[in-house]
């Protein structure tokens, strides 16, 4: 096995820079030798391991958070979008949020362990096709979760400030989607799932899930699975600020989903774009990360990612 280790130091707001040391020790002691690289900004994770495939990577593992996972995935396909057929992926979590690991389940008190004695196993990618902040139609795989609306405004709130220097992941994500509801303007967008009438919903978020949970623990879409061939889209629809806030919590429980405010969908292909009475910009996120807005395409990838874990 030719092992390569993708780090940001950056994760968690520094923690997984500081973890690096011993986790190193772990993997060598549990693994054998590897290859490794730190990224030093945005988008070095896709260059580094795209470059690390052609070198002939069997396996990747990231370390980080999703933003990082995510961006590890997007180094899979070559230049024709073809994924390597003997390259499997892993995940070592060291973000704020790391709704990836979580939605994974299964947790291990030894997670290089786990990778070491698991199968490989296919699981679905998303790929989103967006209109990014130069104004240029862009696309990009995602491992977990993408969506738009509110949690874009909160995943730019959380990635701007510096709560989640000193605040747990989660707090960090309970606050500033607090702070962000308040400034937040429902709009009416027009969507489109597989091959069904389209239909215009005022709302305030939508989420497109691989994973079960996003936003920092939120329980958003129980019935998601990574291996289901399928996304679950959960909408939130237009909502009075302080019923929003109220039923926060249902969603940390996944107890939201028979509320009369929530709508869920399942689906292969999502397309949305906002109706013209909406605000031009609607902001997208892409597993916690938020580069661009409106309209957006959503598409499945069944099976595209072989997860060791
Ligand atoms: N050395 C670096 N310094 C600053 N930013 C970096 C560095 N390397 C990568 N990045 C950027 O940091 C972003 C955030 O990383 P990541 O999502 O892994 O951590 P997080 O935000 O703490 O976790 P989560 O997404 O789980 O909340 C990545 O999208 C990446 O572009």
């Amino acid at each position: 096995m030719s092992i390569f280790v993708v780090v940001n130091p950056h994760a968690g707001n520094g923690r997984t820079g500081r973890r690096w040391h011993a986790l190193s020790d772990r993997i060598h002691k549990t693994l054998g030798t590897f290859d490794h690289a730190m990224t030093s900004a945005a988008g070095d994770a896709t260059r580094l391991v795209r470059a690390a495939i052609e070198r002939g990577a069997t396996l990747v593992i990231a370390v980080g958070g999703d933003g990082t996972f995510g961006e590890a995935v997007n180094g899979f396909p070559d230049a024709n979008g073809i994924m390597p057929e003997c390259c499997a992926f892993a995940a070592l979590a060291g973000g704020t949020g790391c709704d990836f690991v979580r939605s994974l389940g299964q947790p291990s008190p030894d997670p290089v362990l786990r990778i070491a004695e698991s199968d490989v196993r296919p699981i679905d990618l998303g790929k989103i096709t967006f209109i990014s902040e130069t104004g240029d139609q862009a696309s990009r795989l995602f491992i977990n979760a993408a969506g738009f609306g509110l949690s874009g405004e909160v995943c730019r709130a959380v990635n701007a400030t510096s709560s989640a220097n000193v605040l747990p992941g989660t707090l960090a994500y309970f606050l500033a989607t607090i702070t962000t509801v308040w400034r937040h303007r429902p709009f009416a967008i027009r969507m489109s799932i597989d091959n069904r009438p389209s239909f215009v919903i005022d709302q305030s978020l939508t989420v497109v899930a691989n994973g079960r949970y996003f936003g920092g623990g939120m329980h958003v879409a129980p019935n998601a699975r990574l291996d289901s061939g399928a996304f679950e889209i959960m909408v939130l629809k237009k909502t009075p600020k302080l019923q929003l806030i109220g039923q926060l919590p249902l969603v940390y429980r996944g107890a939201h989903t028979t509320h009369p405010s929530i709508a869920f969908f399942s689906g292969r292909r999502l397309v949305a774009e906002t109706v013209s009475e909406s605000p031009d910009r609607v902001a997208i996120d892409i597993d916690g990360e938020s580069p661009g807005h409106l309209r957006a395409e959503f598409e499945i990838l069944p099976g595209a990612l072989r997860l060791r874990q």
